[in-house]
C-alpha cells in the first residue's frame, strides 16, 4: 500500500512550482531541493529515467524484458514507469514480471500477493520461480539450520541464480532490476570498505552480465530512493513495505545510514559516490577472477563449482557452513569438506541486498 514516506519534504510558503511556474509547489525534490508541483515531479522523474534508458541504450526495440519484481517500492515503481515509458515512447518492448519466492513465511508470501495485483494493474504477465522448486529448500528451512547469521549469503546467492533461471524460462533478452542510486552508492562504499576490487569495478555498471546468459540493467541507477518513495506515494501505487524478517545486516545498515546522513547535508553526495565508483581504474597488475562455467550445473562461475552449488552441497550433506567465508568450522574440517567437494575454494560471504548483479 502507498504509505506516507518517512519525511516528505514539503514545499514551503505556497511557492509556485519551479518548472511550470503556474501550480503551487507540493514538495521539495530530494535530489535537487527544487520546489515542484506534483504533476511536474511525475514528469521530470519519468523523463530522467527515459533519458538514462536512451543515453545508455538499455533496451532495443522488440526485446523481451523481465522486471525483477519483489513487490517492494523500487520494483513496483520500475514496473509502473517502464510500462508507461514503453507506451509513451514506443520502445517496442515485451515486458514481464519475474518474482523469486524465497520461501519466507510472513514476508515473501505477502509481497507476492502484491506482485499478483501488480500483474493485473499493469497488465504484465507474471512468472514466479521458487527456491523450493529450484533447490529443494525454502529460506525458512535454511534458517532453521543455519540461523540468522549467514542466511543472507544463501538468499543472495540463490536469488541471483534464480532470477537468471526464471529469465531463461521466460526467454527474455534482459532483466531489469529496481536497484536505485542509494543502493549503488552504498555498494560502492561497502566494496571499498571490504577491499573488494573485483566487485568495485563492476558495481556501478548500469548493465552487467553481457558475457553471461542474461544481461541485467538498472534503469534507476541515478534515481534517488526518496524520490521513488514519493513517486509511489503520490501515485498511490500498490506496493509492499515490510523489511525481510531474516535481514539483520548490520554492516550494510551502517553504510546506508552514513549515506543518508551525507544526503541530509548535501544531496549530491549520492551521485558523487557513484561517480567516484565509476572513475576507479583497476591497475593492470591486479589479478581479477576468470569467468568460467560451473562443472556441476553449467552456471557462470570463477571457481570449479558455482557458489549456489557449493552452498547447496553443504545443505544437502548436513554441512551448512560449507562455503561460507570466515565461519567457525575448523580449518581442518573445512579443508576436508572442500577436498571432498572437488577442491572448490571457500566463498566470501555475500550480504543480503548486495549489488553483485
Ligand atoms: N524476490 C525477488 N524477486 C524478484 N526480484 C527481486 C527479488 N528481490 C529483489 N529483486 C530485485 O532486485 C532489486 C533490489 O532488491 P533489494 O532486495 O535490494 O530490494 P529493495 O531495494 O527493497 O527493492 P524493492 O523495493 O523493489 O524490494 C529489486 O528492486 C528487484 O528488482
Amino acid at each position: 500500500m502507498a504509505e506516507s514516506p518517512a519525511k516528505v519534504q514539503k514545499a514551503g510558503g505556497g511557492r509556485s512550482c519551479c518548472v511550470c511556474n503556474e501550480r503551487r509547489a507540493a514538495l521539495k525534490r530530494p535530489k535537487t531541493l527544487e520546489q515542484i508541483c506534483r504533476e511536474c515531479f511525475f514528469a521530470v522523474f519519468e523523463e530522467e529515467i527515459h533519458q538514462v534508458i536512451m543515453q545508455n541504450q538499455l533496451f532495443k526495440p522488440g526485446e523481451r524484458i523481465a522486471i525483477g519484481a519483489s513487490g517492494g517500492k523500487d520494483s513496483t515503481v520500475l514496473a509502473c514507469v517502464l510500462s508507461e515509458l514503453n507506451r509513451r515512447h514506443n520502445y517496442g518492448l515485451d515486458l514481464f514480471l519475474l518474482s523469486v519466492d524465497e520461501g519466507i513465511t510472513g514476508y515473501r508470501d505477502d509481497s507476492l500477493e502484491t506482485v499478483k495485483r501488480n500483474e493485473v494493474q499493469y497488465g504484465l504477465p507474471l512468472k514466479i520461480v521458487s527456491y523450493k522448486d529450484l533447490y529443494g529448500w525454502t529460506m525458512d528451512e535454511i534458517v532453521k539450520i543455519i540461523g540468522l547469521k549467514n542466511n543472507c549469503t544463501f538468499c543472495g546467492v540463490f536469488r541471483r541464480q534464480a532470477l537468471d533461471r526464471g529469465a531463461a524460462l521466460l526467454k527474455v533478452d534482459k532483466l531489469a532490476t529496481g536497484h536505485n542510486a542509494d543502493d549503488i552508492a552504498e555498494t560502492v562504499l561497502l566494496n571499498i570498505l571490504r577491499g573488494d576490487i573485483a566487485r568495485l569495478s563492476r558495481c556501478t555498471a548500469i548493465t552487467t552480465g553481457e558475457d553471461g546468459p542474461i544481461p541485467r540493467c538498472k534503469p534507476f541507477k541515478y534515481t534517488y530512493e526518496k524520490e521513488i518513495v514519493m513517486y509511489a506515494y503520490f501515485k498511490r501505487l500498490d506496493y509492499f513495505s515490510t523489511e525481510c524478517i531474516y535481514s539483520p545486516n548490520a554492516y550494510r545498515g551502517f553504510a546506508r545510514e552514513f549515506i543518508k546522513d551525507l544526503e541530509r547535508i548535501r544531496p549530491r553526495a549520492i551521485l558523487d559516490i557513484i561517480k567516484s565508483g565509476e572513475s576507479f581504474r583497476i591497475s593492470t597488475s591486479t589479478k581479477m577472477p576468470e569467468q568460467g562455467m560451473c562443472e556441476r550445473c553449467g552456471y557462470i562461475s570463477s571457481q570449479k563449482w558455482c557458489k549456489a552449488c557449493v552452498l547447496l552441497e553443504g545443505l544437502n550433506r548436513g554441512l551448512p557452513k560449507l562455503g561460507i567465508g570466515r565461519t567457525r568450522v575448523s580449518d581442518k574440517d573445512q579443508k576436508k569438506d572442500l577436498k571432498q567437494t572437488s577442491g572448490v575454494k571457500s566463498i566470501a560471504s555475500k550480504q543480503c541486498g548486495s549489488l553483485d548483479f
